[in-house]
């Protein structure tokens, strides 16, 4: 069985507990996201960006692990216009992986992740240990239609999921991850299915943190999980998660902390301890196998020509828009932090 992120129809406002700690989210986009609308008859240019994550404060050092951050660049030949697009974690990446453990032994996560638009291509943040490459030509109609697809799927997928979870090394996946990688590759198959020819001799690779486990076990909502009033055996569920996320509570800078994770995960396979997976609103029991966890960077390959939406063969996933302008309103996301 293969699980996806769920797709949402409210963003739910962001706990004020949840912080971003070293940047905020989005900090060179306008607080009103400003989706462009070009032109129908404008040439726009498409670009596949990729940075080593957090290259702002460790330069090229995870980009040597192959830990990528992926995101979109356009370039409207006509107005001269460029802009940005990615899509990530409001709060970063340790809070979309690791849920807190607060005073009162509950567990509050903080693991959004929305769009981020802003003017300008900044080529060589991108290009120093990265990616700056064209993959395509397009239209500004085909671009709005785009846009339109990006506002739709930044109000329903509103949760990062850090982990891939297969079976083995290559083999079936149970849980897909969503995160800025998958951003892309879910636009650029939207760009294929408005008609883009992307320039196939471009080979994108993008990462992913695997964890290998038999069967996941489901253990319920988080609702179901810690409700007082649950039976033993979820009131025992709800202490074992507690007691789990306690490992990853430190502190610690990140370089020490990445070290920490790695031996506590180590350690919960030695011990043969379950590892508790978020996903979906919902908790699973994992037990890991061997080779436990796995940073990959393969190769997704660009939409091929042909595969053209219409409206029968849209899914409910592309159920046509309402209409509420073209605003990416990032205030939706902090609803306690702007005024
Ligand atoms: C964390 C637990 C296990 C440690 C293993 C680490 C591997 C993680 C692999 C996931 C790849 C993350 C790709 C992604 O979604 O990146 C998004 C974001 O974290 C990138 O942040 P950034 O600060 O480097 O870039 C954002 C910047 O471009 C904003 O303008």
């Amino acid at each position: 069985m293969l699980y996806n992120s769920r797709r949402y129809t409210v963003r739910p406002q962001s706990n004020p507990f949840c912080n971003a700690g070293v940047i905020s989210f989005c900090p060179t986009g306008e607080p009103d996201n400003i989706m462009p609308e070009f032109n129908p008859g404008d040439a726009i240019e498409i670009y596949a960006l990729k940075k080593p994550v957090w290259q702002f404060k460790f330069g090229d050092v995870l980009g040597k692990l192959n830990i990528m951050h992926d995101a979109l660049g356009f370039k409207n030949l006509n107005t001269g216009m460029n802009y940005t697009m990615e899509w990530y974690e409001l709060f970063q990446l340790m809070n979309c992986t690791f849920a807190h453990v607060l005073k009162n032994e509950s567990i509050q996560w903080c693991n959004q992740g929305a769009v981020c638009i802003y003017p300008g291509i900044k080529d060589r943040l991108w290009s120093e240990n990265g990616t700056l490459a064209k993959i395509a030509t397009t239209t500004g109609s085909v671009f709005n239609s785009f846009s339109d697809w990006v506002l739709w799927d930044n109000r329903t997928g509103l949760f990062y999921e850090t982990w891939t979870v297969k079976d083995k090394p290559d083999g079936n996946t149970w849980f897909q991850p969503f995160d800025c990688a998958s951003w892309v590759i879910r636009a650029l198959d939207k760009f294929g299915r408005l008609g883009v020819s992307f320039n196939q001799s471009v080979h994108l690779n993008y990462t992913k943190i695997n964890l290998y486990s038999d069967q996941p076990e489901y253990l319920g909502t988080s609702a179901e999980v810690f409700d007082k009033s649950a039976n033993k055996t979820m009131q025992a569920s709800a202490s074992n998660i507690v007691k789990f996320y306690s490992k990853f509570q430190s502190q610690k800078k990140w370089e020490d902390l990445a070290i920490e994770i790695i031996e506590d995960l180590y350690e919960i396979f030695e011990k043969n301890e379950p590892f508790y997976l978020y996903y979906n609103d919902a908790y699973w029991l994992l037990n890991l196998t061997s080779p436990i966890a796995k940073l990959t960077y393969e190769e997704s390959p660009l939409p091929k020509p042909g595969r053209i939406d219409t409206i029968a063969k849209l899914t409910y996933e592309e159920s046509p828009l309402p209409k509420p302008g073209r605003r990416i309103d990032n205030k939706l996301y902090f609803e306690n932090r702007f005024p």
